[in-house]
C-alpha cells in the first residue's frame, strides 16, 4: 500500500499554552515553534527527527483536527490520489502556503466516510535534529512505526471500514465489539484495528460519535520506567488519568491513558509488539482489551 505510517496529528486549541504545557511538560515532546519560526498561532512538537509530529493551531474550539498520513515518493502520493479519486472522494491538493506550514514535498488532504479530515503527504523535510525532550523522555518508538496510532469516531461504521481497507489499503489487524460506558441498556460498539507497516495498529475506528473528533491517540516510549516517569509528571501536572495502567491483549502494549487539553485522550505506552509477517497473522476477535489493567471507568468519574 501507498500510505506507510501515520506522520503527523494536528490539532485546534483554543489556548496553546495549555498544549504547551501538557504536550512538553507531561507528554515530554519538544516546543519547536521557535526553532521552526512557525507564526504566533501556531505550536509545533517534536518526537523524532521528523520536524515535529503534532502541530496545534489556535482555533475557536479545542478538538482533534486531522491526521497527515506518510507515503515514500511522489509516485505513491500520487497512487492514494488516484484511489481516492476513482472511489469518488474529493481530493484537495495543497497550495503553496499549506506545503510550506507542513514542512513537506507535496501535499493533498480529504474527508473520510465520518467526517475525519486526513493530510497524505511525501518527502518531509528535516534538518534531523535530535529530539531534546524537557522531561527527559530518552526517545520515542517511531521510524518505520509512524508516530503512534491514532482511534477515530466512525459513526457511519460500514462505510469508514471499507474506505480505510478496500480505499486506502490499510490491512484488518483484530477487533472488538464494546461498550463505551458503563450503562448497561448502551448497544455494543464495533471497535477495528488496522495497520499500514509493522506496528500492530496505527489506525483504530470506533462505531460513535465523539465532539473531541478523536478517541486517543497513542504514543510510545521505550520501556516501562518511561511510562511511569510519564505518569508521575501526569499526576504533577494535575492531568486526568482516563485508564489506568494495564496491558493490552491485542498489541501487548502496557499503557495508560489521559485526558489531552483537546478533550481526546492520549495512550502513553511502552512494548508494543510488532508483526514482520502480516500474510501469515491471524485476524481475531478479542472480548476483553487487557490481559490485566485498563480500567476505563476513572475517565467516566468527574
Ligand atoms: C482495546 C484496545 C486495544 C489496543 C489499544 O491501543 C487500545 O487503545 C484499546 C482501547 C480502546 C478504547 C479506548 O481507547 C477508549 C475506551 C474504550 C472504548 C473502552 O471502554 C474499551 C476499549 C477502549
Ligand atoms: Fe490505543
Amino acid at each position: 500500500m501507498a500510505i506507510k505510517s501515520l506522520g503527523y496529528i494536528g490539532v485546534n486549541s483554543t489556548d496553546l499554552s495549555q498544549w504547551r504545557t501538557f504536550a512538553c511538560d507531561v507528554m515530554g515532546l519538544e516546543d519547536v515553534s521557535a526553532h521552526l519560526s512557525c507564526n504566533e498561532n501556531t505550536a509545533l512538537f517534536k518526537m523524532d527527527d521528523h520536524p515535529y509530529r503534532l502541530i496545534v493551531n489556535k482555533s475557536d474550539t479545542d478538538q482533534f483536527a486531522f491526521c497527515g498520513w506518510e507515503t515514500n515518493s511522489e509516485a505513491g502520493l500520487r497512487e492514494v490520489a488516484d484511489a481516492l479519486t476513482a472511489a469518488g472522494v474529493a481530493v484537495t491538493w495543497a497550495d503553496a502556503d499549506h506545503i510550506a506550514e507542513r514542512r513537506v514535498t507535496q501535499l493533498l488532504s480529504f474527508t473520510d466516510p465520518s467526517g475525519t479530515r486526513h493530510e497524505v503527504f511525501y518527502g518531509v523535510i528535516s534538518d534531523f535534529k535530535r529530539l531534546n525532550s524537557p522531561a527527559g523522555v530518552s526517545h520515542f518508538v517511531t521510524g518505520s512505526q509512524g508516530l503512534g496510532h491514532v482511534v477515530l469516531p466512525a459513526p457511519n461504521f460500514d462505510e469508514t471500514s471499507s474506505f480505510f481497507t478496500e480505499v486506502l489499503g490499510f490491512g484488518l489487524s483484530d477487533l472488538m465489539k464494546i461498550k463505551f460506558t458503563p450503562d448497561p441498556a448502551e448497544p455494543e460498539k464495533r471497535l477495528w484495528f488496522m495497520h499500514c507497516n509493522e506496528r500492530h495498529h496505527s489506525l483504530g475506528l470506533f462505531e460513535m460519535p465523539l465532539p473531541a473528533g478523536c478517541v486517543h491517540v497513542m504514543v510510545e516510549v521505550p520501556n516501562v520506567d518511561e511510562v511511569g516517569l510519564g505518569n508521575d509528571r501526569r499526576i504533577a501536572a494535575g492531568v486526568k488519568l482516563t485508564g489506568t495502567l494495564g496491558r493490552h491483549a491485542n498489541d501487548h502494549m502496557v499503557s495508560f491513558y489521559m485526558r489531552s487539553p483537546a478533550g481526546f485522550d492520549i495512550e502513553y505506552g511502552a512494548e508494543g509488539r510488532t508483526v514482520d509477517d502480516w500474510d501469515n497473522y491471524p485476524v481475531f476477535q478479542s472480548t476483553v482489551a487487557s490481559f490485566w489493567g485498563h480500567d476505563f471507568s476513572v475517565g467516566h468519574e468527574d
